[in-house]
């Protein structure tokens, strides 16, 4: 059988997007986790469905390089906003629904914006802190992030106390200003450091409003596959009005068999 695909990125987060509007794609941990392969097949760090619903423009579903489904992907997200608009599914101003709810997206020319869910706890544990922003959030802030062994000390994080083997996604995090940040990631599912994390880059954000290492609500954070911003609105560390914003684009698009 012939599968259309499309691979798009976002900040060198990359997917396999699937228009599954008529819900054939066969669903299979086996077959994601082939398609996602970056030696025996397309490659990618995860694998999107663009499906219909009924009370939004789309539904986004998301899974994983190692097949599984998984909770929400902030870059996919934007990817998926690309990725409708290119299809003509939706206009500039869109809402979908994922596994974490309601969304908006707009496409702002070159920049993609996505509204995350609102962030109401964060665990402050002093060395590091944990929140959900769609995803599993643990988030430390160091010195030379360039020259931290994130595979290694993610991989040990990331299936260590208090996550075991749940897990949860690794962040690095380097304050450079009043307003910015550099990050590098260790992604659950990935299983390694991925170019960029969009659920990450926003909880570094809202983790360095709440330690006070930035005195801004617009934050721009750096990561190595491209540059993000994180806005948002907060009080008494409730963060609503949460936006991703960055690039998003269309790589190439194919036939393979499946
Ligand atoms: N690997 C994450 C989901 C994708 C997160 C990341 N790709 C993003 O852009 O938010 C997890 O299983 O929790």
């Amino acid at each position: 059988m012939k599968l259309k695909f499309y691979k798009y990125q976002g900040a060198g987060n990359d997917f396999v997007m699937i228009d599954d509007r008529e819900k054939k794609f066969p669903i299979s941990t086996e077959l994601i986790n082939r398609l996602c392969d970056r030696n025996f097949g397309i490659g990618a760090d995860g694998l999107i469905l663009l499906q219909n619903d009924e009370n939004s423009d789309f539904r986004m579903v998301y899974f994983n390089s190692d097949g599984n489904e998984s909770t929400m992907c902030g870059n996919g997200g934007r990817c998926i906003i690309r990725f409708a608009h290119d299809l003509d599914v939706a206009n500039d101003k869109m809402t979908f629904n994922a596994i974490d709810g309601l969304h908006h997206g707009v496409v702002d020319q070159e920049i993609i914006r996505l509204q995350m869910i609102d962030v109401n706890e964060v665990e402050d544990h002093d060395k590091y802190l944990f929140m959900n922003t769609g995803s599993p959030h643990h988030v430390e802030f160091v010195e030379n992030v360039k020259d931290i062994n994130v595979y290694k000390k993610g991989k040990e994080i990331r299936n260590g106390a208090p996550y075991f083997e749940k897990g949860s996604n690794v962040n690095f995090v380097e304050v450079m200003s009043d307003n910015s940040l550099t990050i590098r990631t260790y992604e659950r599912g990935v299983e390694d450091e991925t170019l960029a994390c969009g659920t990450g880059i926003t909880a570094a954000a809202i983790s360095a409003y709440v330690k006070n290492l930035v005195d801004k609500k617009d934050i721009k954070v750096k990561a190595m596959g491209g540059d993000l911003s994180v806005n948002f609105e907060e009080n008494n560390h409730n963060f609503v009005n949460v936006w991703l914003n960055g690039p998003a684009v269309k790589v190439f698009e194919g036939e393979i068999e499946i």
